[in-house]
Parts: C-alpha cells; sequence; structure tokens
C-alpha cells in the first residue's frame, strides 16, 4: 500500500520514461497554481496530490493492456485519471469527456502544454458525444455505477476494458445493479487507499 508522498511518486516513475515523469510534474505544478482560480480539487487533498491523484490514477495501467484502442475518460474533472493516462503514455490515444466550460478550459490548455498529441477534449455532456468504440473505460467520481453504465454502454465492445475507481462503495454498487453488468466485473484492492477499491471489468455492457 502506498502510504507517503515518495512512494506514490516512485509508483508512477516504474510506471512511465523520464519524459513521462517530467510532463506529470509540469501538470502537477500547473494544477497547484490553477487551484488557486477554480475548485479543481479539494485544497486539502494537494498535500497529498501524488497519492490522492496521480498514482491514485496510474495504478489504473496496471489493468489495462498495453496495445488497447481508444481510452475513453468520463467527467475527467482536473484530469484524473485520463490525463495522467494521456501524459505517461502518450502512444495511447486518450478522450477526455467533460462538460463544465472551465474544466475544459482547463484540460485543452494542459494537453497543448504538455504537446499531448495522443489526447483530445470532449468538451460536452457524454450524453451528446458521438458513438464510437472504446478499448477502454474509465471513470473516476462520475457517476453512481447503475447511472454510469446506461450512459457509456454505448462505446463498450466484446474487448472493452473498464476502470472504475469506485472509493469504500465498489461491492456495494455492483451488488446493487443488474446481473448482466455485475458478471462482467471484479473488485481490484487500491493501491492509494485501504478502503478504496476499483471495479475493473471486461466487454459490452448491453443495456
Ligand atoms: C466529481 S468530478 C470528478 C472529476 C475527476 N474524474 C476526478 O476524479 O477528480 C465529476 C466530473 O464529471 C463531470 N460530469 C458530470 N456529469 C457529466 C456528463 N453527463 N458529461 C460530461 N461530464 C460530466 C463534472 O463536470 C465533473 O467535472
Amino acid at each position: 500500500m502506498i502510504a507517503t508522498e515518495e512512494q506514490a511518486r516512485a509508483f508512477v516513475a516504474e510506471r512511465c520514461d523520464a519524459a513521462g515523469m517530467e510532463r506529470i510534474e509540469a501538470l502537477v505544478a500547473a494544477l497547484r497554481s490553477e487551484n488557486e482560480r477554480q475548485n479543481l480539487v479539494s485544497k486539502g487533498s494537494l498535500g497529498e496530490v501524488w497519492q490522492r491523484h496521480i498514482a491514485d490514477s496510474a495504478q489504473l495501467l496496471d489493468h489495462v493492456s498495453r496495445e488497447t484502442g481508444l481510452w475513453l475518460d468520463l467527467g475527467s474533472g482536473a484530469g484524473f485519471p485520463g490525463l495522467v493516462v494521456a501524459a505517461m503514455q502518450p502512444e495511447k490515444p486518450v478522450l477526455l469527456v467533460e462538460s463544465r466550460r472551465k474544466r475544459v478550459e482547463w484540460l485543452t490548455d494542459m494537453v497543448k502544454a504538455l504537446k499531448l498529441e495522443n489526447c483530445d477534449v470532449a468538451g460536452m455532456r457524454l450524453e451528446l458525444l458521438e458513438a464510437r468504440e472504446a478499448g477502454v473505460i474509465s471513470a473516476r467520481a462520475f457517476a453512481p455505477l447503475e447511472k454510469l453504465l446506461r450512459l457509456s454502454a454505448r462505446f463498450s465492445t466484446d474487448t472493452t476494458t473498464w476502470v472504475l475507481p469506485k472509493g469504500r462503495s465498489a461491492a456495494q454498487e455492483l451488488q446493487g445493479v443488474s446481473r448482466k453488468w455485475q458478471k462482467l466485473f471484479h473488485v481490484e484492492q487500491s493501491v492509494t487507499s485501504e478502503e478504496a477499491a476499483i471495479l475493473v471489468g471486461r466487454g459490452r455492457a448491453k443495456t
């Protein structure tokens, strides 16, 4: 279990090259500065930004094979987890979906500043996004599982990998959805918190 900022930084460094680490350092610096202007993340979490946001996002890579297609991140907010993934693996195509204007501006600015040619921002509600096939679907603190699956099912295929950090509610939320959806997922322990878990799944979420 990651317990310190140093451990979190080392965890991330093991999963990307030096250029990736430089991009992540730049992202952290920009986040600290932008958070003075808009509430991208809670002030309290900035003191543990590597544990709470960066490593928390980076750990999803351990559940995803390297060759998957488009990584679709729903409700990216400040960029977690999608922007972190895009910065660590610039060969991975990533689409960040976010509806709030100021957050869309922040994400767009960061994609430009970090020179992430692999990463696009869809500044709109997910409901309005044109259907496309996603190799990976991620979403942290986006919506309750039932709603999340209903909104994103149309982007999934038989080979889609789902990585859904769900905090302490993971197992309970999974029990609350229909059996056809339960079958797709299992619960993985988060490495950033004893209490948190990630719903990892594979396949098409039929509606
Ligand atoms: C609680 S925040 C989480 C942000 C980020 N994923 C994180 O974990 O730090 C949820 C984000 O989802 C966005 N959002 C909520 N509903 C959405 C929708 N239907 N389409 C696109 N974005 C949405 C919100 O604007 C907000 O930025």
